[in-house]
């Protein structure tokens, strides 16, 4: 076989991308470049034109779905028969690594790999040995913390040497003892978590210098796919198998990392050239996926991060449609916009699948979900459960449910031992043999034989009195304070809270916002009878999944897919960027969220519509549109519904507001962004942002017209206003 059909089609960057074999290669990939299709084609190159075994290369990919996705095309272009067992993500490889070496370390082949639901029941062991409660600490809090513990693979030398150095009746902090006894655990299964799968490679390679030796004499070529998102610890490891043949080819786009918040080094792809000063670097600028407007739109954005290899993709694809931003003056204005565009759409031809619906937060599905269903417009939650289906929004509506009809058995059995109540098998048992027997609902029999000597020890009469008390309450309160009051008194808000997962309590809240909000418009009060019918038409599980169906997503989930339509929607400021971040990590989080944005803008082909709405967020704080609708230059789409002057003025304060206050400097020495100071060497200049990971303000001087980095520790910068 010949290589043409490999190089066949290629550009010339492309084609470099592919041929240049030998030393370290760093690809720089803007958005549709058509990086995997480069990534593939160099595999294939290396196996058909070099004549490379595919077991002497490895290919790391980002998730195990574009490791089977390369691996598809590679077959295609070589052959369905050639090995292509490296081609995988790097926990795929540890595991490999593991299987073939973990006894070194006095561990069996076959260890156990522990997923999220095993560290819980690890940490459930522990919290009844120690006789904590979730109240004392939430698993997700614990394993946050062992997260941290474990960011320095050091510890893998403790957790697998077979004497325990530390007594634990030594250990006066909780935190401590319940991760020295987690470890402890884990040894006695011989269980590894995600977290400890890298650890014990880069352990094991640091210490069997021979071991590494095999791994590297086997890795001739490495390449490795996005790049932008590998952390340190994994540079680490492709590093070190690279030593020994020094054919280090990775691509990526650092315009994309979005994962920084988990651990991704963009600093990684932008440094490549001066950590191997041999490298060499190759653009792939030209951008086959998207019209010149969503292009120029997207450049626009992206030019106002500062951490960034300056690129501005470029493409020959012809002229689009505008780029549209929709302002509506409500939600529901905003839903109903979005969905009336996709029915024209599809009214001139184009199938529901070609359209994509993202948003930056899962909650925010449920406004445009109801929209849809409305409007009878087939959907699909790609990566994910439709609003009404997530577990939280169905415990938190049987609440109502049991409320309304005690003969909910459904209901009743979704949310009676939840929180724990002590409720079993055997006691339900129970329940369902009387109810039977007696011809009663489950709940009326629980409300009978709640002092029977059964449910000593229960909380079953704490449920019984608070959805009595719903019952008695609901004529008197509205649906959303009736909520609130079953979810808070059944314990069930602090359980999901405990819990410490951020997207079911937002949802959880999104709930509550979306009946206040139906009940502001309705304009008359909702019955709780009325409220459970109409939401019906949303539960409403029975519906078939269909193919060609529009498609929503978060825009995470989006990475890497490609659409012709592409709605970014809830572009309000707070959401997108999301404050929460911008508190967690500062400036650094508004590039990333901007990156985020870039992401999103550059998924689409050939429309792209992007929509907000005035009105109040869950939070009952006003909306102002996202400041990344402000940063593009007005030429570069057109706007459908007025932003008032005034709007306009508050959303520019509010942005600043966030940005200062989230931004200013915690020393409080007064610079914050946009603060006029004085340096004694280059003169006057204001800062620009600050860099609170590097620990510097970046100022622009008049004089020198240049931005400088300068230390915050640096005692001569002043600030003059
Ligand atoms: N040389 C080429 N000629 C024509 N089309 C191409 C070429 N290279 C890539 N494409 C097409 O461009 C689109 C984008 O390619 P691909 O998905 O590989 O991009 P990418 O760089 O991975 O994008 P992103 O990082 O934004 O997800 C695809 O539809 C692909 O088929």
């Amino acid at each position: 076989m010949g290589i043409d059909h490999i190089l066949n089609g290629l550009n010339r960057a492309q084609k470099q991308a592919v041929t240049e074999t030998e030393g370290y290669i760093r690809v720089i990939a803007g958005a549709g470049s058509g990086k995997t299709r480069a990534l593939t084609s160099r595999f294939a190159y290396l196996v058909e034109g070099l004549g490379i075994e595919p077991s002497n290369i490895l290919c790391v990919t980002f998730t195990n779905k574009a490791a089977q996705e390369m691996r598809g095309r590679v077959r295609k272009l070589v052959g369905g028969d050639k090995d292509t067992a490296y081609m995988t993500t790097y926990h795929g490889f540890c595991v490999r690594v593991l299987r073939e070496d973990i006894h070194h370390l006095y561990y069996p082949k076959n260890y156990v790999i522990l997923d999220i639901e095993d560290q819980k029941d690890i940490l459930r062991e522990i919290y009844g040995e120690l006789g904590l409660t979730l109240r004392d600490q939430s698993f997700t809090n614990i394993l946050k913390k062992i997260g941290v513990f474990k960011a320095l693979p050091g510890y893998v030398r403790q957790m697998i040497s077979r004497e325990d150095s530390i007594t634990l009746d030594d250990l006066d902090d909780m935190e401590q003892k319940i991760i020295e006894m987690y470890l402890r655990k884990q040894k006695k299964i011989f269980g590894l978590d995600f977290e400890d799968l890298m650890n014990v490679v880069l352990v094991l390679f640091h210490d069997f210098p021979h071991v590494l030796k095999k791994w590297q004499d086997r890795l001739h070529y490495i390449q490795v796919d996005e790049f932008q998102d590998s952390s340190k610890k994994q540079f680490d490891l492709v590093e070190m198998l690279s030593r020994q043949h020094q054919n280090l080819f990775v691509v990526g786009d650092p315009d994309q990392t979005i994962y920084e918040w988990r651990g991704a080094d963009p600093d990684l792809i932008i440094r490549f050239d001066s950590h191997f000063p041999d490298s060499k670097t190759i653009f792939l600028k030209e951008n086959y996926r998207s019209t010149p407007e969503i292009l120029t739109f997207s450049n626009d954005l992206i030019r106002r991060n500062q951490n960034r290899v300056p690129k501005d993709m470029v493409t020959n694809n012809p002229s689009g449609p505008e780029v549209i931003h929709f302002h509506g003056k409500s939600e529901q204005e905003e839903a109903k916009w979005i969905a009336k565009q996709i029915q024209d759409l599809h009214k001139s031809g184009i199938p529901y699948h070609h359209i994509a619906i993202l948003y930056r937060a899962n909650y925010l599905s449920r406004f445009i979900e109801q929209a849809l269903i409305q409007e009878n417009i087939d959907y699909t939650i790609y990566g994910g459960f439709k609003f009404f289906e997530r577990m939280e929004i169905k415990d938190a509506l049987a609440h109502l449910r049991l409320v309304a009809f005690a003969g909910d058995d459904l209901s009743f059995m979704r949310i009676v031992n939840k929180p724990r109540r002590q409720i079993g098998k055997k006691r339900i048992s129970f329940l369902r043999e009387q109810a039977e027997k007696e011809g009663m609902s489950l709940y009326d029999t629980l409300a009978k034989y709640q002092d029977d000597s059964l449910f000593k020890g229960t909380q079953a009469s704490a449920f019984l009195e608070a959805i009595e008390k719903g019952r008695q309450l609901k004529d008197r309160l509205s649906v959303s304070e009736l909520l609130q009051m079953l979810i808070e008194k059944t314990g069930y808000e602090k359980m999901i809270r405990e819990d410490g997962d951020q997207d079911r309590l937002d949802n959880l809240q999104e709930l509550k916002h979306s009946i206040f909000q139906l009940e502001q418009h309705a304009g008359e009060d909702i019955s709780l009878e009325q409220y459970l019918q109409m939401i019906t038409l949303y539960m409403d599980t029975e519906r078939e999944e269909k193919k060609n169906t529009v498609k929503l997503m978060t825009v995470h989930t989006s990475k890497g897919l490609e659409f012709p339509c592409v709605f970014v929607v809830g572009l309000t400021e707070s959401i997108f960027p999301s404050v929460r971040s911008i508190m967690e990590r500062k400036e650094r989080a508004l590039e990333e969220e901007r990156r985020l944005m870039y992401v999103a803008l550059t998924r689409a082909m050939n429309t792209l519509y992007l929509t907000e709405s005035e009105g109040f967020n869950g939070r009952g704080m006003l909306k102002y549109p996202s400041r990344f609708l402000f940063e593009v230059d007005r030429n570069y789409y057109k706007r459908i519904g007025k932003i008032s002057e005034e709007l306009e003025e508050e959303a520019r304060a509010f942005h600043q507001k966030v940005f200062v206050t989230e931004q200013s400097d915690p020393k409080g020495d007064g610079i914050e962004i946009g603060s006029k100071v004085e340096h004694p060497i280059f003169g006057e200049g204001s800062v620009e942002s600050i860099d609170t990971k590097k620990n510097v303000y970046m100022v622009r001087f008049s004089k020198i017209n240049a931005v400088r980095p300068i230390s915050k520790n640096f005692k001569g910068l002043k600030v003059i206003s």
